[in-house]
């Protein structure tokens, strides 16, 4: 090879690198990282799906029918709470109210020998959801998806996991059978959800199941339906436990640019908190969520603390770690719904949190009371000249999450072109 020939390759070479980079950090300056923080079922899963909604609806249409087993599984666990939360009240005798005729304890237990059949698939279709994966904890039973929107819906299917076919029939057949089953048990489930002494124990929180389950068990004949696909809502309300770091991507176009946002679901619960700092570094923005619904609860990995204490605590770790010095920070004090319902329902807040003291137990001023508390803990410790976003969410409410969705959005995205100097 001539001299020259070498020359002009390595210069060709040299030119490719250059556009390579430059390819490369136009990607970077394009990509928005969002990572989605706060304890276990604070609604971090609920947000990723209201920004699925909003920005790429498609693609939530080809995972829909995925959600069918997630739904009954739903129905499932929530059947399991009740008759597990009966078995409670009658062994320890403590109530006073209708379970205590022997009628309305045999109509209980005969609904429950109808509906055993039912309540057996429970594990089955929780580990097959998991991926063959199952971890039961806690009351509610902790079960973890991975990748399981792919086991029955075929174009998202993982290909590097051999076992996946297997894993998709299975499942399939899972479904099949839990459908069937959960036809002939319809009018049982609903004579279980209406009898009075259900409704008893629920209106005086005897009974406690997860914030979906209500919702499920109403819509039960419509979900049992042989061509049952779950609707935006069913969607939506379902509760299955996040394991890891889900990264969620798809692009935003504003002003005639398109950018990729990748959103970064995270599990809640304290074990996995470390999970979260590799992906600190890099972050755009933080939305951190806190259901302020949840001051009469405490964590189930750690029952003596309050829900709103580990808000709080985890909140301040987040807005004062130097990693996360630079990302842009919001606050959603989510499931306002609840707690106005608590609060109509006459719950008092100063029986969870000594400090609320006397003040009044009404929406205006709880939902002040918390928000302040959030802000302080911002001033105290977090950085001088960061500023901090705060919005009341009720995160199934659609319509109202739109607006926030595309205001949070916009924010975000004025701080990155602003700090990338994008034009
Ligand atoms: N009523 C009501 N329910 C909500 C709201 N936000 C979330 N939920 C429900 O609360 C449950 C928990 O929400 P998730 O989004 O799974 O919680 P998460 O933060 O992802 O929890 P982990 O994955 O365990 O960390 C789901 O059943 C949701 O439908 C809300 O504002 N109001
Ligand atoms: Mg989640």
């Amino acid at each position: 090879m001539s001299k020259e020939e070498a020359a002009r390759i390595s210069g060709k070479i040299d030119e490719e690198i250059k556009k390579e980079s430059a390819r490369q950090k136009d990607a970077r300056r394009r990509e928005i990282k969002v990572m989605l923080l706060g304890q276990a079922e604070s609604g971090k899963s609920t947000l990723q799906k209201q920004f699925q909604l909003f920005y790429a609806s498609k693609t939530l249409d080809v995972e829909r029918r995925s959600w069918i087993p997630v739904v009954y599984y739903n129905i499932l666990k929530a059947l399991r709470m009740i008759f597990a939360e009966l078995d409670y009240e009658m062994t320890t005798q403590s109530l006073d109210g209708p379970m205590n005729t022997q009628e309305v304890r045999e109509e209980l237990n005969s609904l429950r020998v109808r509906l055993l059949p039912l309540l057996a698939l429970e594990n089955t279709l929780a580990s097959e959801l998991s991926g063959g994966v199952s971890i039961a904890g806690g009351r509610t039973g902790a079960y973890v998806r991975l990748g399981w929107q792919s086991l029955l819906s075929s174009t998202l299917a993982m290909a590097s996991d051999a076992r996946r076919p297997e894993l998709e029939n299975r499942t399939r057949e899972t479904t099949f059978l839990v459908a069937r089953t959960l036809g002939l048990a319809v009018d049982d489930i609903d004579a279980l959800w209406l009898h009075e002494a259900i409704q008893f124990y629920i209106k005086h929180r005897k009974i406690r199941l997860e914030d979906s389950s209500s919702y499920f068990l109403r819509h039960i004949q419509r979900i049992a339906e042989p061509e049952y696909v779950p609707s935006n809502d069913d969607i939506l309300n379902v509760r299955l436990q996040t394991l890891g770091v889900m990264e969620h991507t798809f692009p935003i176009t504003i002003t005639g640019k398109s950018y990729d946002w990748k959103l970064y679901d995270v599990g809640g619960t304290r074990g996995q908190r470390n999970a979260w700092v590799p992906y600190f570094d890099d972050a755009t923005a933080i939305i951190f969520l806190a259901p302020i619904s949840a001051f009469d609860q405490y964590l189930e990995e750690d029952p003596k603390t309050n829900r709103i204490d580990d808000s709080l605590q985890l909140f301040t770790q987040i807005c004062s770690n130097e990693f996360l010095k630079k990302a842009h920070l919001v606050v959603l004090l989510n499931k306002i719904d609840i707690l106005r319902s608590k609060l109509d329902a006459g719950i008092k807040v100063r029986k969870y949190i000594t400090s609320f003291g006397e003040r009044a137990n009404n929406f205006e001023t709880v939902s002040d009371y918390f928000r302040s508390h959030f802000i302080q803990a911002h001033r105290r410790k977090g950085f001088p000249n960061r500023p901090l976003y705060v919005h009341f969410t009720a995160m199934l409410d659609t319509c109202a999450m739109q607006s926030i969705i595309s205001n949070v959005a916009e924010g975000i995205m004025r701080k990155h072109i602003a700090d990338a100097g994008l034009a």
